[in-house]
């Protein structure tokens, strides 16, 4: 799979001060020396991405957004756009994140107005799609991840799709200890990817599609060595350097 490189993105949540990130990163960046072929970030909480984007300096380590608004400015409390995110020395920007669409309402629409945003400004997205417990339970697992990633990507072309991620977010498996299986897993990239295709033919090979939910050193390297699990996009055990710098060498290993 040349076709694409694994992108591995940390998730730090509402953790870490500043001093912490900026530790975390400066461990991060020495621990990775020397690792190629996978594209890395980090995304701290908004108040920490210039610091620790400085701290990164001269390192292949990105910095990511974990959300981004539509708009350039106004009057818009409590968000950040594009532009800003740019500044501040991210690249890339989380959008649709399961935690933003079930506590705080965002929507398939908001969603694909945040990651068209995103793209303008040159940032790549990580678009998020996962299905509830229940949802999976009633077998509805394909259909919810379906209709998301339809409603997320609509209106864009094999362009804009070059430059995006989707991240597969089970929500049953984020943050309680539950991963999907790397089967479960694969049998979902899958469906992502035929769609990927039907919307853009052959460029639907070059989006990578990371899995989400309780990534750890332990399982890292069985997800990622799944056809369609082009890397992780993790939260818990992207707080410690060590963990976080396992689970990048696991997606390098597993070319
Ligand atoms: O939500 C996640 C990443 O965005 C996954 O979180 P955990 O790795 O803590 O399960």
């Amino acid at each position: 799979m040349a076709l694409r490189n694994k992108f591995v993105a940390g998730n730090w949540k509402m953790h870490l001060s500043v001093a912490e990130g900026v530790a975390l990163v400066t461990e991060l960046r020495a621990l990775l020396d020397g690792v190629a072929g996978v594209r890395v970030a980090v995304a701290p909480a908004f108040t920490a991405i210039h610091p620790v984007a400085d701290a990164l300096r001269g390192s292949l380590v990105e910095i990511g957004g974990q959300n981004v608004h539509w708009e350039k400015q106004g009057a818009f409390t409590g968000e950040v756009s594009p532009e800003m995110l740019v500044e501040a020395g991210a690249t890339c920007a989380i959008v649709g994140h399961s935690e933003r669409r079930q506590l705080f309402g965002e929507t398939d629409e908001g969603v694909r107005k945040r990651a068209r945003a995103a793209l303008d400004a040159g940032l790549t997205p990580i678009v998020c799609v996962g299905e509830t417990l229940a949802e999976r339970d009633a077998g509805r697992t394909l259909e919810v991840v379906g209709a998301q990633v339809r409603a997320g990507l609509e209106g864009f072309d094999a362009n804009d799709l070059a430059k995006l991620a989707i991240a597969y977010e089970p929500v049953w498996a984020i943050g309680t200890g539950r991963t999907a299986t790397s089967a479960q897993a694969q049998e979902v990239h899958a469906a992502i990817r035929a769609i990927l295709r039907e919307l853009v033919g052959d460029a639907a090979d070059c989006v990578p599609i990371q899995y989400g939910g309780s990534v750890k050193p332990e399982n890292a390297a069985e997800l990622m060595a799944q056809p369609d699990v082009d890397g992780a996009l993790v939260g818990g055990a992207s707080l410690s350097a060590a963990s976080f710098a396992a689970i990048v060498r696991a997606a390098r290993d597993a070319v």
